[in-house]
């Protein structure tokens, strides 16, 4: 079923249980931890899990150590956290954070708004990140935001896309994912801007990091997956937002991009009616509807 040149499979990255409820009324942590073990039953296997950054930026992620601390770890899954400097890097490490990740941007006022510095700043201050991940071993994953658009400066140089992904990559970032932090972008634009960073970057090392806002994800990953990237990003429910950035509507729902990878005959190895039920059971906690349509549809 699958048609060159898609891959055969993706890996799928869910960064619900952290970008998702980052800006959502909080929840319990017994919730997060709840629907963090409920993922890694529905077979998702790499798990955004926690965010240590300051709480007094995002109060939601305040508990992220009891998270970690709380959760059964599944065999195979691995458990990511945010880390935006050396203290949120320490904090990650004594949490027992199986990899961490680095932010950046490629919007000079959207670093501003979002970590308080320049993107210069915001590269040194990810030196010393990097050197002590790499002494304890951890794995660290970059993000580039606004890699189609800033809520700020609008449209974004893709020239300025791939430098920042560049210099993460060549900082020792094992994956840069490409966050379209509000979702503005369409698909022949973000095919191009993926194949501009592959100049720099191998297309193995590339992830897919899109709100849904403007409706427009599942077009424009299923444009990027002829590229040849092969690494997705989503949330649970379409969990989410971004704080920084007004208006934007969670990453593309985890359920909705299963169903149609798996329409396409692309191994995700996800059971998509477990992962409907994960999502079903945040939304309840939530108070509100689950943000999948896929989810809705399979009336679990
Ligand atoms: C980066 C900082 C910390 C700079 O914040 P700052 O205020 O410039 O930092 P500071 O170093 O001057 O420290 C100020 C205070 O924060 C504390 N502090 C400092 N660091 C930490 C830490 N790690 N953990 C806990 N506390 C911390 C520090 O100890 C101090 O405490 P005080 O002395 O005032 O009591 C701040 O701006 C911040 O936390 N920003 C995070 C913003 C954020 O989480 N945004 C959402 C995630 S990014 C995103 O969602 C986009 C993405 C990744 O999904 C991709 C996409 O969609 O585009």
């Amino acid at each position: 079923m699958v048609t060159p040149p898609y891959p055969k499979q993706v890996s799928i990255f869910e960064v619900g249980a952290r970008d998702g409820l980052q800006n959502e009324a909080p929840v319990s942590t017994s919730d997060k931890v709840a629907l963090i073990e409920d993922l890694a039953a529905a077979g998702v296997n790499r798990i955004e899990a926690a965010s240590f950054v300051s709480p007094k930026w995002v109060p939601q992620m305040a508990d992220s150590a009891d998270v970690l601390n709380g959760i059964r770890r599944h065999e195979g899954v691995t458990y990511s956290a945010l880390t935006p400097n050396l203290k949120g890097l320490e904090r990650a490490i004594a949490a027992g954070a199986d990899e961490v990740a680095i932010f950046g941007a490629a919007s000079e006022t959207f670093s501003q708004r979002n970590i308080n510095c320049s993107i210069a700043e915001s590269l040194a201050r990810f030196t010393p990140v990097m050197a002590l991940a790499k002494a304890h071993n951890i794995k660290v994953r970059g993000y580039v935001s606004c890699v189609l658009g800033c809520p700020y400066e609008g449209d974004i140089a893709a020239s300025e896309v791939v430098r920042v992904s560049t210099l993460l990559y060549q900082m020792g970032c094992y994956e840069i994912s490409l966050g379209d932090t509000i979702g503005v972008g369409t698909a022949i634009n973000a095919r191009k801007m993926v194949q501009a960073v592959a100049s720099e970057v191998p297309m193995s090392q590339l992830a897919l990091h899109f709100h849904d806002t403007y409706g427009q994800a599942l077009a424009n990953i299923l444009a990027c997956l002829e590229t040849g990237v092969s690494v997705i990003d989503s949330s649970v429910a379409g969990l989410g937002g971004c704080p920084y950035a007004k208006g934007a509507s969670g990453n593309l729902a985890t359920e909705d991009l299963v169903y149609m990878l798996h329409g396409l005959g692309i191994e995700t190895g996800i059971d998509i009616h477990k992962l409907a039920f994960a999502g079903n059971k945040i939304s309840q906690a939530l108070g509100r509807t689950n943000g999948a349509k896929v989810a809705r549809a399979l009336d679990i």
